[in-house]
């Protein structure tokens, strides 16, 4: 029986990755610094995993800044507008590779940066491939064999990682017409054989290929190229250890498609669907080894050693110890790093903590249960299994998790708790003759940079080098200056800049009951942003206002309308590490009614439109279409109720950033928010045409700027953007106002750009 890792974090256990990618960014570190971190971080996770047993380590997990952009860059598939990179010949590569992701502002040019998405149902972002008509590849970056190369100096034969050819292709987007995607598997194909080749060629055995679509809905063109696809690589590496990759869903339909695709090893998940393990064992081929994913990478739960042992138990009865291999369920890139950085009591408690693994843990863990599971050596890791029986009983009998009062609110929910008194219609000239707004009002979608100062100010406060009061007061004098300056480029309504907030979600956890916190449990989002995810541990209720202080602060500056800023509740359930003892929609439900309380809150203290943002709830969809309906049920009621305790003339608005609406409309139009404010610019409003299409009623702010890059804007560029707005939506419904928050963002960028965009506003209203 052997262990595996399908990948590990790679910002290093400090952030080290992040720091050395900002410094490079801001110019006050070269291009080596950069490179050798990378190399420090790669090393200790070989060595980490090395150390605690692992039997196959990955490598290829580590990224610059994203696993998708690394393969593009590997294959060639580099759109041709980056061709004229200034670069410098010693680090070109990097330089080109920072372009795409981020886009390049430098030199005289001005290069966009490439798309960037949900990668599956996680809250890491990926950035697209970009594919065109007459696309080829070509192997043009070494990444996965310099890095293989790289471990085998430190005496590690490591097992590479690809995405596989038939997920990389459906993860991009063509964009032009006339082709499809799938087509361009016969050009990418050999791309993989000499990559494989020269693997193959330094000494790897065994090569991981991530095929997460096997989870997915197939058409049959699809499950077709993925029977070429293998067929040709079997064809040229009869003697290479194939390991196919599926993760966060069950194979279902798609099962007897991946049993029988020739590789030696099929990778399940078993966290999210345990219920495919029996199928598997009747069908899988004789000649093939069955990965079993039980140790949970997308959550911070201490892995159940008996349920994992019954599960190991009735594989191997069935399989054989030989064709059983014991793994993560994904890779552990959805998980922090170290649970032992976690020292600080007053933060979590080690009641809780005792009921937590992060990556390390959870190598460790994998290890054990080999132990576990083998006649000799069960012995040795007795101790183990006992302490981890002690902590699953103290998580299911600790009186830390149920509230009864939170039981009782949830069990009086009434119709009447999601809905508003009128229908939109109504509500909205009650809103005009309230607000009294002009067309094209402009906003913004809450937060204002989050400069290191004001980072720093924080961390002061945490350490103790500042107290309260004088953190409070830094926050007040930040505040007031966003709001004077919001007051003098003439945005219309303002917003308090999210200064005190240390994360969107992070922040209304701390204050809610039910969730604790780590202090450097730091999960990648996206290229060097990170977030640090709440614990939902128990029932989940506010025992007091939470925005309400900065909100009112903000508003007394001003005669013009604040908004309030809140994060809903399916946002603060899909960015939390749930419980996985209640179902998601309970938790969620309980997290509903303290959002409500807070939005009733805000309107009695005299706010007149409030932000309920909800960027998460499309990547919350279930991966299975099949699902999707009870999803939405749930996750729609929730916000609703959040929304739904205030009078009809309070103008509710939601926000939601990285969403395909096309197929969810009705669900976004069924949340019944009076606006809704939604990136579009980086598609240039191609996201657009599903409101146009449904007749989408309610108000819509099309993101008229890419906020995930640093390039500004200019007023022509969004003129134009609110043009084609304009011929898909009445303009009577038109917000404008950029693709999201402006908290990554220098106050320099964000100045010049809402100018521009303030200048654009007035040129739509003159028209
Ligand atoms: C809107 N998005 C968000 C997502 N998920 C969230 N949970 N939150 C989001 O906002 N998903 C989708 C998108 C992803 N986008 C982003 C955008 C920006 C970030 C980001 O900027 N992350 C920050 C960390 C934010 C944070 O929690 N900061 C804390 C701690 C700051 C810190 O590191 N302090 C240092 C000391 C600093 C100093 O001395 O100067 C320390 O403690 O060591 C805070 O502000 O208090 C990032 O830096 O990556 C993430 C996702
Ligand atoms: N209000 C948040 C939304 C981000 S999705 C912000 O402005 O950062
Ligand atoms: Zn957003």
């Amino acid at each position: 029986m052997q262990t595996q890792v399908l990948g590990y974090p790679r910002i290093g256990s400090q952030r080290e990755l992040k720091k050395a990618c900002e410094s490079y960014w801001a110019g006050t570190s070269g291009y080596k610094n950069v490179l050798q971190v990378g190399k420090n971080i790669r090393q200790q996770n070989w060595e980490l995993q090395k150390n605690l047993g692992v039997d196959l380590i990955p490598s290829n997990d580590f990224s610059y800044y994203d696993q998708v952009l690394d393969h593009s860059l590997m294959f060639g598939a580099i759109p041709q507008r980056y061709n004229a990179v200034a670069i410098q010949p010693d680090h070109a590569e990097l330089d080109l590779y920072f372009a795409m992701a981020r886009g390049y502002q430098r030199n005289g040019l001005d290069i966009i940066a490439m798309e960037m998405t949900k990668w599956f149902d996680t809250n890491y972002h990926y950035i697209v491939p970009e594919f065109y008509k007459n696309q080829t590849f070509n192997l043009f970056s070494t990444k996965v064999i310099d890095e293989f190369y790289e471990a085998k100096q430190l005496g590690i034969i490591t097992k590479p990682v690809l995405i596989g050819p038939v997920s990389y292709l459906l993860l991009g987007k063509e964009k032009e017409a006339g082709f499809d995607k799938i087509d361009l598997l016969k050009n990418l194909l050999p791309v993989y054989i000499e990559l494989l080749t020269r693997l193959k060629a330094l000494g790897a055995t065994h090569i991981q290929l991530d095929e997460p679509f096997l989870v997915l809905d197939l058409s049959e063109k699809e499950k077709q190229a993925y029977q070429t696809a293998y067929q040709q690589l079997r064809k040229v590496f009869p003697e290479l250890n194939l390991i196919l990759a599926t993760y966060f869903g069950a194979l279902e339909d798609n099962l007897e498609l991946a049993c029988d695709l020739p590789v030696n090893t099929l990778h399940v998940d078993l966290v999210r669907a345990p219920q495919q393990l029996e199928e598997l064992i009747h069908k899988l081929p004789q000649e093939k080894t069955l990965s079993l994913g039980l140790v949970d990478g997308r959550n911070i739960w201490k892995n159940d050693f008996e349920n994992s042992i019954a599960i190991i138990n009735q594989a191997t009865a069935a399989l054989g110890k030989e064709r059983v291999w014991i793994a993560t369920s994904c890779s552990l890139l959805h998980s922090p790093c170290d649970l032992d950085n976690e020292k600080n009591e007053a933060v979590l408690t080690a009641e809780i903590k005792q009921w937590m693994a992060f990556a390390k843990q959870k190598v460790a863990e994998l290890t054990t249960l080999k132990q576990l599971t083998n006649n000799e050596e069960a012995t040795l890791a007795k101790d183990k299994l006992a302490q981890n029986v002690k902590a699953q009983q103290s998580r299911k009998t600790s009186p830390l998790i149920h509230n009864e009062k939170v039981k009782n609110d949830v069990a009086n929910i009434t119709e009447s708790h999601d809905q508003r008194s009128n229908a939109f219609a109504k509500r909205r000239i009650l809103q005009q003759e309230a607000l009294n707004l002009p067309s094209f009002a402009t906003t913004t979608i809450g937060s204002f940079p989050q400069t290191t100062e004001v980072r720093s100010w924080r961390a002061k406060l945490k350490k103790g080098s500042l107290n309260q009061a004088q953190y409070d007061q830094l926050i007040a004098i930040e505040t007031e200056k966003a709001v004077r300056w919001q007051e003098e480029i003439g945005l219309d309504v303002l917003v308090h800049g999210e200064f005190e907030r240390n994360d969107m979600v992070e922040y209304f956890g701390e204050q809610l009951s039910g969730f604790t916190f780590s202090q450097n449990g730091w999960v990648q989002s996206y290229g060097s942003r990170c977030v640090k995810p709440p614990i939902i541990y128990g029932d989940v209720y506010r025992p007091e206002a939470m925005t309400l202080k900065w909100t009112n602060y903000a508003q007394s500056l001003t005669s013009k309308y604040m908004k309030g800023m809140l994060t809903g509740p399916v946002t603060i359930l899909q960015w939390s590490f749930v419980r996985n003892d209640q179902p998601r929609a309970a938790t969620c439900t309980q997290i509903a009614l303290a959002i409500r309380d807070e939005v009733v809150d805000l309107e009695q203290a005299g706010i007149k439109i409030i932000q309920i943002d909800e960027p998460a709830i499309r990547e919350g969809l279930p991966l299975r279409k099949a699902e999707w309906q009870n999803y939405l049920d749930w996750a729609v009621k929730a916000f609703r109720i959040s929304a739904s305790g205030v009078q009809d003339e309070t103008q509710i608005h939601t926000h939601m950033c990285y969403s395909e609406f096309n197929d969810i409309i009705d669900s976004i139009a069924a949340m019944d928010a009076d606006v809704i404010t939604i990136e579009t610019s980086r598609s240039q409003m191609e996201l657009l045409n599903a409101f146009a299409d449904f007749k989408y009623p309610n108000e819509i702010g099309p993101g008229v700027y890419d906020i995930h890059s640093p390039r500004v804007p200019n007023k022509d560029e969004m003129v134009e953007l609110l043009k084609k707005a304009a011929l898909v939506i009445p303009k009577e419904q038109l917000w404008v106002n950029p693709d999201c928050g402006l908290k990554t963002r220098g106050w320099d960028e964000t100045k010049k750009a809402l100018i521009e965009m303030v200048e654009a506003a007035k040129t739509m209203r003159n028209n």
